[in-house]
């Protein structure tokens, strides 16, 4: 990160998900003082306030297997511009969302920087669906896959190339929910995962030492993908597919700890807070303490 500087895009899309709710999270982000949090470890923040995005009352889902897809395409190409741009201003790129179908747009952008672009995906889910996987249609099931250049061509191209990424430079971590066709191709595109058992077993200090090593190896940038229902949903209700047995929020924070040590980010989205089913605004504050982690925060 050149001078310091952050500019933060909120994207308030819903289109993605099943309920609605998750288009106000940039804004519980917000009002969790993300900017004061970053200003205090000595940041200069820019907000660029948020993308248009339509509301899904006034239209029709259309294709069901892909639902919103004309929509989530024109947002996610206003990102993917939008990104492009944050990171050719020499700012790093801090996204909220918004549902986690907003990662297309955001890779696509950060990627045209990067010859080869490692990517860590924090998910109780592993977003690898494509619309003859999914079981809902829903499109934030499947970002990840998308990025990989598995898809429905109009969203697998958005922003120019694809694929954007490589299997061998992903690494999903907290996964405990994965559905039968995201099991098929983890195992034969040999994709890193890092199940909760695995946490358990290892240990987050360890997981995230392998996961650096992968996702650096042979790559020029790294981006954070950081999807709230990979926490425990006693640490983090607001979301909207929430599963049982998750990251606590020491084990959150460890491993936000150890991506700030190494220094190896180049841009970062805190994804799928949803302050209709949170309490007290629980969620987007567990976003922003993360955040305030992953740029430094230190106890002493
Ligand atoms: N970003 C998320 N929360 N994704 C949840 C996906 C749930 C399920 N795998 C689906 O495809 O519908
Ligand atoms: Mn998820
Ligand atoms: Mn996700």
């Amino acid at each position: 990160m050149r001078n310091n500087e952050i500019a933060m895009v909120g994207v308030p899309m819903d289109l993605g998900a099943d309920r609605r709710g998750v288009d106000m999270g940039p804004s519980a982000i917000r009002y969790a003082s993300v900017k004061e949090k970053l200003a205090g470890l000595g940041y200069r923040v820019k907000d660029l306030g948020n993308l248009v995005v339509p509301t899904p009352e006034s239209m029709d889902a259309g294709e069901n297997k892909l639902k919103y897809m004309r929509e989530i395409t024109a947002v996610s190409r206003e990102l993917a511009e939008t990104t492009d741009q944050v990171v050719q201003s020499g700012c790093f790129p801090l996204i909220l969302g918004g549902d986690h179908s907003i990662a297309i747009g955001s890779i696509a952008g950060v990627a045209r920087h990067h010859k080869r672009m490692g990517v860590i995906w924090f998910d109780a889910h592993g977003d690898l669906n494509t619309s003859k996987t999914s079981p809902s249609g829903n499109i934030h099931g499947m970002p990840l896959a998308i990025s990989l250049g598995w898809g429905h061509p109009d969203l697998v191209n958005i922003g120019g190339v694809s694929p954007k990424l490589r299997p061998e430079d992903v690494v999903i971590i907290g996964a405990r929910q994965l559905d039968e066709g995201e099991r098929t191709l983890i195992r034969e595109q040999g994709i890193h995962v890092f199940t909760m058992h695995d946490i358990d077993r290892m240990g987050m200090g360890p997981v995230m030492e392998e996961a650096l090593q992968i996702v650096t190896d042979g790559t020029d940038g790294v981006h954070l993908s950081l999807d709230l229902d990979s926490l425990d949903p006693v640490d983090a209700p607001g979301v909207g597919t929430p599963v049982a047995g998750g990251i606590t929020y020491r084990e959150s924070h460890l491993a936000m700890e150890i991506l700030a040590e190494t220094g190896v980010l180049t841009s970062a989205e805190f994804v799928e807070v949803n302050p209709i089913l949170d309490h007290g605004n629980r969620t987007a504050k567990a976003a922003v303490a993360l955040i305030g982690s992953v740029f430094g925060e230190k106890v002493l």
